[in-house]
């Protein structure tokens, strides 16, 4: 299989370094990575820990901004070298195309990319929503990228990146959550440490991998585990009632989306 186009990555924290990971799983061509720290990088691919440091005949085919969002303002002038024949892939959250192109210029191609770390596995979930200047190559080239580490969204507005991003760049903090409380109610509830921990993760990771695999839907996996008059049931009803579960996490859901929708602004 050919090899993923060689990327600029800036920025390489916690979502930078989880595509970073997946990509290289998958072979990418010689890439330059800006992390201001140390970092175990395999040749042929170089780390650099300034811009500054990049060589101007370096060509890549896309630059991923990977920074926090406040951080970009200071970093995107001084990419200019490397834009030109480049799609810009902005991980930023809450920083929608009109802000990239007032940052970047009307005619620089750059696409709106909302992943989320478990593209560290190959398992993430992107939405993406493209600029009016970007190419069918470009977009075939961001696709291929995205695919390699996982499931791609291309949203069919901009106006949905706001719930996608809520829902899925923020969701994996909502399931990690949930084995957090199901490991603190174990222990609440009289187990050790120990066996709390190993229930509530291998709990939510079989789940996952279950739900992965199933061609079910997820109400239809949760109805094969909850046997009418019989025990898990119990638990349903008072997840289920509409002032638990549906009606916080709605909320949640809503209070994520306003946030992002708020720092586009
Ligand atoms: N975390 C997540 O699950 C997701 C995050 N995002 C988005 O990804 C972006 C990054 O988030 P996250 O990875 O969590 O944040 P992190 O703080 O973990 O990563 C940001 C990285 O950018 C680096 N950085 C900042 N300025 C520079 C610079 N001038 N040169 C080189 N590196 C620089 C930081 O370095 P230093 O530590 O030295 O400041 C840091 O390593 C955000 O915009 C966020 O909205 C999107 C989807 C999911
Ligand atoms: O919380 C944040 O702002 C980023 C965007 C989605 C996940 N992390």
């Amino acid at each position: 299989m050919a090899n993923l186009p060689p990327i600029l990555l800036v920025g390489c924290g916690h979502m930078g370094h989880a595509m970073l990971h997946g990509w290289l799983k998958k072979g990418l061509d010689p890439s330059v990575i800006v992390h201001r720290h140390d970092l175990d990088l395999p040749s042929p691919h170089q780390h650099v820990r300034s811009i500054d440091e990049i060589s101007k005949d370096f060509h890549p085919k896309a630059i991923i901004l990977a920074m926090k969002p406040d951080q970009a303002t200071e970093i995107i002038p001084s990419l200019s070298p490397w834009t030109k024949d480049a799609v810009i892939l902005s991980v930023l959250g809450g920083r929608n195309l009109n802000w990239l192109k007032s940052q970047f210029g009307d005619t620089q191609a750059v696409i709106r990319v909302m992943p989320n770390t478990p593209s560290e596995l190959g398992l993430g979930m992107t939405s993406v929503v493209a600029g009016s200047t970007v190419t069918k190559e470009q977009k075939q080239l961001t696709d291929a990228l995205l695919h390699a580490i996982g499931q791609v969204a291309w949203l069919p507005t901009e106006k949905d990146m706001d719930v996608a991003t809520a829902i899925a760049g923020s969701g994996p903090a909502y399931i990690f959550l949930l084995a957090e409380l199901l490991q603190k109610v174990g222990e609440e509830k009289g187990l050790s440490k120990d066996l709390a921990r190993l229930l509530a993760r291998q709990t939510v990771v079989g789940s996952a991998a279950l739900l992965g695999k199933s061609d079910k839907e997820s109400e239809d996996l949760r109805k094969a585990v909850a046997t009418p008059g019989g025990i898990t049931e119990q638990a349903i009803n008072i997840l289920i009632e509409s002032k638990a579960w549906p009606e916080s996490l709605s909320k949640a859901i809503q209070a994520a989306a306003d946030r992002s929708k708020e720092m586009s602004s």
